[in-house]
């Protein structure tokens, strides 16, 4: 098992090089949809065979399913390759915020998968690597990257993960706060603690805030986060003492373009849920280990949750952290979020 493989495939997959993915029941290779213009096409199947592998959600909206679906309803789909499948039909294919402008045309007709583990493998691949869930794959070829499924489940693990450097911060919420980066030789994202005010022996008050550029950084009306955050490090400030974990967790998990893919959608009239599951991905593809393993490294074993979320409970206290309490946080709506809030609260469990 080896982070290193993953990463080297993930890398390879974002610039458009071929990827070979590896698991017991075989071998895919393939290289991504997204990117992929007429010339690299041409260099990875210069015989135009290559057929396109999708998500199961992406399937079902195009009316395709394979031998395994009936078994196994997250079991990505291969679209045979027909003549008059180019680049861009392929993108149409694959990228459901295109469906309006570009109705599709098809037939499209659905081939068995020879190696099911090795095509689902290969989708977990790309929820890491950031990109839409869709390939072209081809049996034989040379490619850049090898790597197995096993290496892929390593590369989203926290062991590996060890505090990099600590210093003072003042914020606005506290004079006094001290800034903790995490850093893990296995991949690139680097999580940071915020730690308020004076440590004593009850149990802190914790924030796992999932990155948000929109919210966080330019002012988004669309989510809660920006005003969640600011209100998360207050409370924390009003407490004996506190951490506000950032975490490098993008799109709940599918990274930034995804969310803004989704969000393309929710244009369209697709609520938050339905959005990331059209595009192919999980509702939420979060994983709280990482915010566990930090917790950890800061010596912290109990805390007192801020979070409407109860999946966050449960993924904290799954990865061995107990949750002596947990906290709620509200904010008023505004006419862009209401809709949001009011999905997280019909859909996903969240008590608002
Ligand atoms: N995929 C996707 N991600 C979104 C969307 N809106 C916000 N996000 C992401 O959702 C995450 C924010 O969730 P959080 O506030 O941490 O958590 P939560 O699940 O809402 O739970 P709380 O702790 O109750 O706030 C960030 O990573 C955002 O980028 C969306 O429409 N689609
Ligand atoms: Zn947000």
């Amino acid at each position: 098992m080896s982070a290193r493989a993953a990463a080297r495939a993930i890398d390879a997959l974002r610039r458009g090089w071929p990827v070979r993915v590896q698991a017991a029941d075989g071998a895919v290779r393939l290289m991504a949809v997204e990117g992929a213009d007429a010339v690299t096409l041409a260099g990875f199947d210069p015989g135009a065979e290559a057929d396109i592998l999708i998500s199961a959600a992406r399937a079902q909206t195009l009316k395709l399913a394979n031998q395994l679906a009936a078994a196994d309803p997250d079991m990505p789909v291969l679209v045979a390759r027909a003549p008059w499948i180019d680049v861009d039909v392929a993108t149409a294919i694959s990228d459901p915020v295109l469906d309006l402008a570009s109705p599709l045309k098809g037939p499209f007709m659905a081939k068995p998968l020879s190696a099911p583990s090795a095509a689902k493998a290969a989708l977990r691949l790309a929820r890491l690597a950031g990109i839409l869930p869709a390939y072209f794959v081809m049996a034989e070829g040379d490619s850049e990257a090898e790597v197995s499924a096993a290496d892929i489940d390593a590369y989203d693990d926290a062991v590996h993960l060890a505090i990099a450097t600590r210093a003072r911060l003042p914020v606005s919420a506290s004079e006094t706060a001290e800034i903790v980066a995490f850093r893990s030789p296995d991949e690139p994202r680097e999580h940071v603690a915020l730690i308020v005010g004076q440590r004593d022996s009850s149990p802190p008050v914790i924030r796992l805030h999932s990155e948000c550029l929109t919210g966080d950084v330019l002012g988004s009306l669309k989510c809660d986060c920006g005003p969640q955050l600011h209100q998360a490090l207050h409370q924390i400030a009003d407490s004996n003492w506190g951490i506000l974990l950032y975490l490098r967790q993008e799109g709940r998990g599918i990274g930034l373009v995804n969310k803004l893919r989704a969000y393309a959608l929710q244009d369209q009239g697709f609520d938050t849920v339905d959005a990331n599951v059209r595009l192919g991905f999980a509702i939420d593809a979060r994983d709280f280990s990482v915010a566990a393993r930090m917790l950890d490294l800061l010596g912290v074993d109990e805390v007192r949750l801020l979070t409407n979320n109860p999946n966050k409970v449960t993924g904290l206290e799954a990865a061995g952290i107990r949750v002596a309490e947990r906290l709620p946080i509200i904010l008023p709506s505004n006419p862009h979020n209401e809709r949001y809030l009011a999905t997280k609260r019909d859909r996903t469990g969240h008590q608002l």
